[in-house]
Parts: structure tokens; C-alpha cells; sequence
């Protein structure tokens, strides 16, 4: 499997090379050259397929040749394995049509463990063959921030810079960061939005000064590793629910639009899925951009979901590389457009391609209260403020009766009690396996918002 990248100049790379790459070259994100496709027989034949089994065979055509199918199968064995639920994404029914996908049952309580615990180990696996190293550079409203720091801490051959936006996280969420004792984990509080944090990190991959010295690494999910590990849990909830026998919708609670598209993956290969709801808080650029073609940023609206407060969201260029023909420079042309005007219209063919399986809805903060209220109150289930967006949007979507629809919960709702709190009178506790979370001590820097502040402390941190 080769894969391009969105921007049209960068050169192609194998699994293992866009892996370790992260961005591409020409600021571009990579892509597969084309979608593999199985038949309907052959994704029948997955049902009933251990999660660990099922993620090698979905995995497999992404890997190509780069690992064997024993090694693959090894490595996502290894992988789920630290799941507390047997299912690694259990489904959930709430009423009749509706489903919850539970993909908080890592080690740090959000979906993002189901693709970074594969990708530490890919790390590991990519640089041991070349006697490598990595220095990765990392943004994060939250989540993936714990999730790749628990995936490579303690690793030798790689080391981990982690910008997250001072004070606009969770003291949970901050936690699971900063409390994490390795040598080569490096927290850094900026100040600043989310967005500023991913700006400075594509900007270090452009940045000679830096790449002349370090290989820098991603664990975004600009990293095509990461959303082909999120492919996985679409086919393992549509053959639950009657797949591929029947259609199926998705509700997901979006941000840097890598959820929903491992989402648009899956319907490449095959999987036979009714719509997908991008559902997103205030911070509505993807909800515009659906809905009327404007994708313009502005500023970030701090909200209860504060994994989703993004305005640039990275893995839209993917879609609109897909959908509007696949043209590489035209696409380079128009986001370097949108990187100095903050702002872009859609063309033609990208609003009709996104149309055909995309749909979106915007959630306010009352929404999103009614949202954990509903779950709470007529389903008897906790949901975290992100999983509530996701909820709202699949409630008020307009879709065939007979189609089961699946919200992504996408964080265990422990890791916004005071939200959740606030919303529904119950006050989530940490699971066990976090542990002492509130006892142990917090070690970050904090930055001013500027690149050179962040990339100085990088390069002079780094070993
Ligand atoms: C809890 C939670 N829900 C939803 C999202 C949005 O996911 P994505 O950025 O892949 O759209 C995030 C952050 O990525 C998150 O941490
Ligand atoms: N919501 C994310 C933001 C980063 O998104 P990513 O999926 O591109 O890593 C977070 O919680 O950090």
C-alpha cells in the first residue's frame, strides 16, 4: 500500500514511512493511494471476530507489506489487551434505535487509547528495524495528550513534547499528563487555544532549524496511523447491529474531524453506513462548512466540551482531498489560501461529495446539558459532555426509522465530573485503574504563546 499526500508534492510512502513521518512533507496530510475494498462476504465473514482479530484483518490492507499478518495480529493483541472491557468498545442499547460505542474503556478513559496504544508499539516496532529515533510534538484540547503520553512514556527511542492550552482543559485531563514521571515525557501548558498549539506543531515539521537536527514524529491525528486504528470500531459495531446486511448511522462528537473520518474509511471499504453525523459544540466551523460550504475559523468559544473547542480542524483537508477529485495541488493552493485568509468556500464538488454521507448538527451548551440529562434520566446512563453532542445530533437527525443509530462516546464521563455534575446532579468517580490520580504531583512548563518560545524549549529539551 502507497500512500499520497493531500498536498500533491510530497513523495509517496509505504505504512512504515508515513507512520514515522506524521505530516508530510508539503504540509499535507498522507492518505492512501487508493481505499481497499472488501466484499460484503468478506466483511460477514468478521463477524464474531475477537476485537483484537478484527482490528489485524481491518488493519491489514493499511499495513500492506510492512508487517506480516502474525506480527500485526501480535501487536493488536498487545494493544487491546489493556482494556478493561473484554469487547474493547462495547455497545450499549439506550432506546429502541439508539446505541451507545463505549470507547473509554483504555488506560486514559478516551477513545484516543484504541489508536495510540497500537501506534506506541508501531513506534517501537518502525524504529528498532532502522535503529531510529523519534522526537514527537504533540497538541491537545485533552485527550490525545494522556492517551500518546501513556503509549510512549518510558520508551527509549522516543521522546514526547505535549503543548495543551493553559487552563482549558480538564484538572482530570491535566492530570493524566502531568503526573506521568518519565524521563521522556516533556508537558508544556501554553498560553493559547488548541488551535495555536497545532499550528506551532506543523509549523516545527516545516522548520529546517529543527528537522535538520531531530526527526520529529506525530501522534495526532494527522498521523494516518491513528485514524486507520479508528476504522477498526465502525466495523466492529455495524456487524453487531446487522451489518453488512443493514445499514447503520454514526453520531460523532467532532473536532479535528479524525473520528469521523476513520468513519468516511470504513464506507470506502465497504461498510454499508446510512450517514454520518458530525456533531459539533459552538466551535461550528465543520457544521458551517457542511451545511453552507463556508469553512471560515474564528475565535475559539471556550465550552463544557473542551476536547471539541477547536476551530482548524486538521483532518478536513483529508475529506475535501477525497471527495473534490483528489487533486492534490488545486487542494494545496486552496488551504494555503485558507491558512493566510482564516477562511475558504467550498467548491462544487466538495460540498456534493461530503453531502452523500455527511450530515452535521451544532449543539449548544443547553443541548448538551439536555443531552446528559436524557441519557440519565430515560436510559439510566452517565455520558460525558462530548458523548451529550454526539447524542443531541443523533436524536434530532432526520433518519429512516428502521436505521440503528451509534453515538461515539467518546470519553468516560469521570474526566468532566463537574459538567456532568452540573447537567445531570451525579458526580461520575474515577475508575480504579486510574489510580491516585489526585494524590500524585504535577510537573509541565509553562509557555508564552509564541512558536519561538515553544520551539526553543523543544530543541533545547530534547536529548
Ligand atoms: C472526548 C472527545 N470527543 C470528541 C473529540 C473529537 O474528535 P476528533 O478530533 O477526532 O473529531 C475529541 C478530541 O479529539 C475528544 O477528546
Ligand atoms: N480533541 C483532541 C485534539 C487533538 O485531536 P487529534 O485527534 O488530532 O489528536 C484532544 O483531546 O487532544
Amino acid at each position: 500500500m502507497k500512500y499520497v499526500s493531500t498536498r500533491g508534492s510530497a513523495p509517496s510512502l509505504d505504512f512504515a514511512g508515513v507512520t514515522l513521518a506524521g505530516l508530510a512533507s508539503d504540509g499535507g496530510l498522507y492518505v492512501p493511494a487508493q481505499w481497499p475494498r472488501f466484499t460484503h462476504d468478506e466483511i460477514a465473514a468478521m463477524r464474531g471476530l475477537p476485537y483484537s482479530e478484527l482490528a489485524a484483518r481491518v488493519m491489514q490492507p493499511f499495513v500492506g507489506d510492512c508487517l506480516t499478518p502474525e506480527r500485526l495480529r501480535e501487536l493488536t493483541a498487545k494493544a487491546y489487551g489493556r482494556f478493561a472491557h473484554a469487547a474493547v468498545t462495547p455497545l450499549t442499547q439506550l432506546d429502541e434505535r439508539q446505541w451507545l460505542l463505549e470507547l473509554f474503556h483504555g488506560p486514559t478513559l478516551a477513545f484516543k487509547d484504541v489508536a495510540l496504544q497500537l501506534l506506541g508499539l508501531l513506534f517501537e516496532e518502525f524504529l528498532a528495524r532502522e535503529d531510529g529515533s523519534l522526537t514527537i510534538v504533540g497538541a491537545t484540547s485533552g485527550d490525545t495528550g494522556s492517551a500518546a503520553i501513556d503509549a510512549v512514556a518510558g520508551l527509549d527511542r522516543v521522546e514526547i513534547f505535549m503543548l495543551h492550552p493553559k487552563g482549558r482543559v480538564s484538572d482530570v485531563q491535566r492530570r493524566q499528563m502531568t503526573t506521568v514521571r518519565a524521563p521522556n515525557v516533556h508537558n508544556i501548558a501554553i498560553d493559547g487555544s488548541f488551535d495555536d498549539a497545532q499550528a506551532m506543531v506543523k509549523r516545527i515539521f516545516a522548520d529546517r532549524d529543527v528537522t535538520d537536527t531531530h526527526r520529529i514524529g506525530a501522534v495526532n491525528s494527522i498521523n494516518w496511523a491513528r485514524l486507520m486504528a479508528q476504522v477498526v470500531y465502525y466495523f466492529a459495531a455495524a456487524l453487531q447491529l446487522g451489518g453488512p446486511d443493514r445499514k447503520v448511522a454514526f453520531s460523532v462528537p467532532t473536532g479535528n474531524f479524525g473520528d469521523v473520518f476513520a468513519g468516511h474509511v470504513a464506507a470506502q471499504m465497504g461498510l454499508p453506513i446510512e450517514r454520518l453525523i458530525v456533531a459539533t459544540n459552538v466551535n461550528d466551523i465543520l457544521h458551517r462548512a457542511l451545511s453552507a460550504g463556508d469553512y471560515s475559523a474564528g475565535e475559539v468559544t471556550p465550552t463544557a466540551a473542551p476536547s471539541m473547542d477547536i476551530q482548524v480542524s486538521s483532518n478536513f483537508e483529508r475529506l475535501l482531498f477525497d471527495v473534490g477529485g483528489r487533486d492534490g495541488i488545486a487542494l494545496a493552493e486552496q488551504m494555503r489560501g485558507f491558512e493566510s485568509a482564516r477562511a475558504m468556500q467550498l467548491t462544487n464538488a466538495q460540498r456534493e461529495g461530503a453531502s452523500a454521507l455527511f450530515t452535521s448538527m451544532r449543539a449548544d451548551e443547553d443541548d448538551m446539558a439536555r443531552g446528559m440529562r436524557w441519557a440519565c434520566e430515560d436510559c439510566a446512563e452517565i455520558v460525558d459532555p462530548h458523548t451529550a453532542i454526539g447524542l443531541h445530533a443523533a436524536r434530532v437527525a432526520e433518519l429512516p426509522h428502521d436505521v440503528p443509530v451509534v453515538t461515539l462516546a467518546t470519553a468516560h464521563p469521570a474526566k468532566f465530573p463537574d459538567a456532568v455534575e452540573r447537567a445531570t446532579g451525579t458526580r461520575p468517580g474515577l475508575p480504579a485503574r486510574v489510580g491516585d490520580l489526585f494524590a500524585r504531583e504535577e510537573a509541565y512548563r509553562e509557555l508564552p504563546g509564541t512558536y519561538e518560545a515553544v520551539r526553543d524549549h523543544i530543541v533545547g529539551h530534547s536529548a
